[in-house]
């Protein structure tokens, strides 16, 4: 195999939201992004997503995870049936845990065993060498946010902010020659984002998520329970960092006492002002934000960022993007960075040590 091969690498996500797996195709050597093709989104039914969720915080050798293992690979499994030309396989899998602290990340699902299934090369486990190495093991899509910037054919400095669970934001200066160049790229976890109004308007409405931030609009943010919010340390540490989805334990105590419409209102707050944060360690002021993740579709959330932000804020579909198969494509762009030996991550991103090629790669057996 030659070094920089294009692939038709298709990457599949299944993200902390948990509510189902994206599957689409970058074509790529792993530096230059020469298309996409394709977007399949398999959802999880409510039966699959309560099996999952209740995993989390689980590590691999506290097993019982059979079922819901059972469910990542067959819901992965259909997703890959749709794209019988993919020539390699970036699979994500589920994260249940992440504590980089402990130089540990567990994402449920085995590659080999999908490769067995499906007859694919799959690349896999992306974040565990990171970690062991001492990095945070995420942001991961960072590399491929400066390929896209590439892409572009910007000069400038820009953000990149994926809205999902967890927020994370990849800062990229294009005019670097290469992702892991001195001052190419800042990246890290902003805070959190849909999944604490996901969980609040589960448990007060009965609903999976406040659709286009209709209720948040309709509410009052509580600037005291805001303020309180944003004592917490992670939001004094500098970069490199990174979330669990359940980290921040206590947030739903923040707004227990609030109506359904003031705490949705809150909550929303808490995701847009994490990005405000952010800005901070920013090097330069971005020119333009780039918005993927399902959180820019919440109507509430992109209002709030454009009074909030510096410069321009558009989601991606503004330059062309599909904002709902970002993810999956970058996990897709990854693999063939493994398969090609080129890292995928580097002291700006993830904080490792030196540039890590990280991934399994485990053949069509
Ligand atoms: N129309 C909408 N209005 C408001 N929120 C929405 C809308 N569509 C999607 N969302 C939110 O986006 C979430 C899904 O986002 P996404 O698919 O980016 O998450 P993910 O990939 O699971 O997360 P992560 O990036 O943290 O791994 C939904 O759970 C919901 O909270
Ligand atoms: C450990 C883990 O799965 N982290 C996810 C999660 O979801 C968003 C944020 O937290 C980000 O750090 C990461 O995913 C994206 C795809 C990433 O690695 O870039």
């Amino acid at each position: 195999m030659s070094q920089n091969q294009i692939y038709r690498a298709l990457g599949l996500m299944s993200g902390t939201s948990l509510d189902g797996v994206d599957g689409a195709v970058c074509i790529t050597d792993g530096q230059k992004i020469l298309g996409f093709e394709g977007g399949y989104y398999r959802p999880y039914s409510d039966q699959e997503r309560a099996v999952l969720h209740g995993q989390l915080g689980k590590w691999p050798e506290g097993g019982g995870f059979d079922q819901a293992q059972e469910i990542i690979h067959k819901a992965h499994i259909e997703v890959i049936a749709h794209f019988p030309d993919a020539d390699i396989i970036g699979f994500h899998g589920q994260t249940l845990n992440h504590d980089p602290k402990q130089g540990r990340t567990f994402q449920l699902g085995d590659g080999a065993a999908l490769a067995h299934a499906t007859g694919r090369r799959v690349v896999w486990d992306f974040r565990s060498e990171d970690v062991a190495a001492g990095g945070q093991g995420a942001p991961l899509a960072p590399f491929f946010h400066f390929a896209c910037a590439k892409t572009l054919g910007l000069r400038t400095p820009i953000a990149f902010l994926n809205l999902g669970g967890v927020g994370n934001v990849s800062w990229i200066d294009p005019s670097k020659p290469n992702p892991d160049s001195a001052g190419a790229i800042l990246a890290f976890d902003t805070g959190p984002a849909n999944a604490p109004i996901n969980d609040f308007v589960a448990q007060r409405l009965s609903v999976e998520f406040d659709k286009d931030g209709g209720l948040a609009a309709s509410g009052q943010v509580n600037t005291a329970a805001l303020e309180q919010f944003f004592k917490h340390p992670y939001f004094e540490t500098k970069p490199p960092k990174s979330l669990d989805r359940n980290d921040f334990a206590d947030i739903q105590d923040v707004v227990s006492d609030l109506n359904s419409a003031d705490g949705a209102a809150t909550l929303t707050a808490i995701a847009t002002s994490s990005a405000y944060a952010a800005q901070m360690y920013f090097a330069e002021d971005p020119s333009r934000w780039l918005v993927c993740g399902g959180g820019r579709k919440n109507t509430t959330i992109m209002t709030a960022l454009r009074q909030m932000l510096t410069g321009s804020v558009d989601a991606v579909e503004a330059v062309g993007f599909d904002g709902d198969m970002f993810e999956a494509q970058a996990f897709g762009f990854l693999a063939a960075r493994v398969v090609n030996g080129l890292p995928t991550s580097a002291p700006s991103t993830t904080g490792c040590p030196t540039p890590i090629c990280g991934g399994q790669i485990s053949p069509p057996l």
